[in-house]
């Protein structure tokens, strides 16, 4: 990302956000509720237009040429309460030619997910389970992850934080918001921190342990000077 710019509503979002995520790794983007992470992702994936600036996947700059490099699963939004989860993996079937049906039903089966299921019959956790599911079934550069485990109970996060590394491909990039940075902390090669509208860090995670600190210590660290 080159220069970006982001205004809605007359409300300036992000502010001259330049940002270059590495190949292969497994970024964390932080920052409080409100401070653009969900927006961030919206613009990388094509959902969110009329920003200024540059975003470029693997050298694709259009939205429709970065859609088809990525993967990131919008809350569902668009189908109805009635759908069944085989008719929208049916849907992503035909919409995504790198979908990979079989990975999917080994998801599905991991996530303890019935294909005959409607998604009103879906609890907040079981609805998050599916979209990492479908996220994860495509065969990309990057996926991003927003937020995407907040109603998932932690034995089962546990142990999708633990298989992520496992459903990527080596050089396939991950970019995941969260606030349980604790819990991801683990996976991650690198953090990224949202604040006053713009890049406010980003360090390799491996710096961070090195000056001996957790994750979470350097992070809430980044907040202290304001709470005094
Ligand atoms: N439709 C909108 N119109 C105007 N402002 C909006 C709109 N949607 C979001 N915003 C503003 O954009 C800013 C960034 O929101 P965003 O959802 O990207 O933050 P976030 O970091 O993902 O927050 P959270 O951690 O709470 O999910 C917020 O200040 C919010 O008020």
């Amino acid at each position: 990302m080159k220069d970006l710019s982001y205004k809605k509503n007359q409300k300036q979002i992000l502010h001259d956000v330049n940002l270059n995520l590495e190949k292969g790794k497994i970024i964390a983007l932080l920052g409080e509720n409100g401070a653009g992470k969900t927006t961030l992702m919206r613009i990388i994936a094509g959902v969110a237009k009329n920003y200024k600036g540059t975003v470029s996947l693997e050298g694709a700059t259009k939205e429709a040429d970065r859609k088809a490099r990525l993967s990131f699963t919008d809350g569902l939004t668009g189908f109805s309460d009635s759908t069944k989860i085989k008719d929208v993996v049916n849907f992503y079937i035909n919409i995504f030619e790198d979908f990979d049906a079989d990975q999917f039903d080994q998801l599905r089966e991991f996530m303890k997910l019935g294909l005959d299921m409607k998604l009103s019959q879906l609890s907040r956790g079981m609805r998050e389970k599916l979209i990492i599911a479908l996220t994860f079934s495509r065969k990309v550069d990057l996926y991003l992850l927003d937020e995407p485990f907040g109603g998932i109970d932690a034995m089962a996060r546990k142990k999708i934080i633990n298989s992520i590394i496992l459903w990527k491909a080596e050089d396939a990039t991950i970019l995941i918001s969260d606030h349980f940075v604790n819990e991801i902390a683990t996976l991650l090669d690198e953090v990224v921190v949202i604040k006053d509208r713009t890049i406010f860090a980003h360090e390799s995670a491996e710096e961070i342990r090195s000056n001996h600190e957790s994750i979470e210590e350097y992070y809430e660290g980044l907040y202290e000077d304001e709470d005094e």
